[in-house]
């Protein structure tokens, strides 16, 4: 079943325990947790004592989307910051392999993110050593961003290469998902929405995470 995973960039960051609590309640399965460096991508989010914070209150495991530069120096930090699963991006890791089975060896489940530009196939070789490939719906850096309606196409293709291998990876695609997309977006194959602005600028935050579950059963 399509799962829903708030991002808690677009929470409010003066009442983080406030906004967590509120995920906590909801219909949510992950709470996903956007670190940028300034380098990687041209924005600053937060880092590991914010994680930290957040996974003190969190009751649902944390889905932390590493967009920083060389993430191998952070991951063991990641995980004693609560991260249950860490996805680094394709474009950020010259050695991936390495860095996947570095992921997997710390006791995480291990994600591979792919900015809108890259293509699905350059993962190949590796599927079957992931537990989840993550296609950015926006260019990373910002949340309010407009949906890209070629990741259609993209997860499309990346759920024909997921059968074609028989593996059983999830699909997750974050960037300017809405209720309006959704469904679209499960019928290509997609398994996990992450949601910022259309959770948190909702008037009801958790009726809106409800509605875009039930938007995902189709
Ligand atoms: O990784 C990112 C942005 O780089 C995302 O996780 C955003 O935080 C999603 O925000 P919305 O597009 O849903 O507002
Ligand atoms: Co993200």
């Amino acid at each position: 079943m399509p799962e829903i995973a708030p991002s808690i960039l677009a929470a409010d960051f003066a009442n983080l325990q406030r906004d967590i609590e509120m995920l906590n309640k909801s219909e949510a399965a992950w709470i996903h947790v956007d670190i940028m460096d300034g380098m990687f991508v041209p924005n600053i989010s937060f880092g590991l004592p914010v994680c930290s914070a957040a996974n003190q209150h969190a009751r649902k495991p944390l889905d932390v989307h590493l967009m920083i530069e060389q993430p191998d120096r952070y991951l063991a930090a990641f995980v004693k910051a609560g991260a249950a699963l860490i996805t680094v991006h394709y474009e950020a890791c010259l050695h991936l392999h390495s860095t996947i089975q570095r992921i997997k060896e710390l006791g995480v489940k291990a994600g591979v993110a792919l900015n809108p530009h890259t293509p699905v196939e350059l993962l190949k070789d590796i599927l079957a050593d992931l537990d989840l490939v993550l296609v950015m719906s926006v260019n990373p850096g910002f949340g309010g961003q407009k949906f890209i309606e070629n990741t259609y196409k993209k997860v499309l293709r990346l759920d024909g290469m997921r059968k074609a291998q028989g593996l059983n990876f999830m699909i997750e695609v974050d960037g300017g998902v809405n209720l309006a997309n959704t469904p679209k977006l499960v019928e290509a194959g997609v398994d996990l929405l992450v949601a910022g602005s259309s959770v948190f600028s909702s008037a009801d935050p958790l009726a809106t995470i409800r509605q875009l579950r039930q938007a995902a059963q189709v």
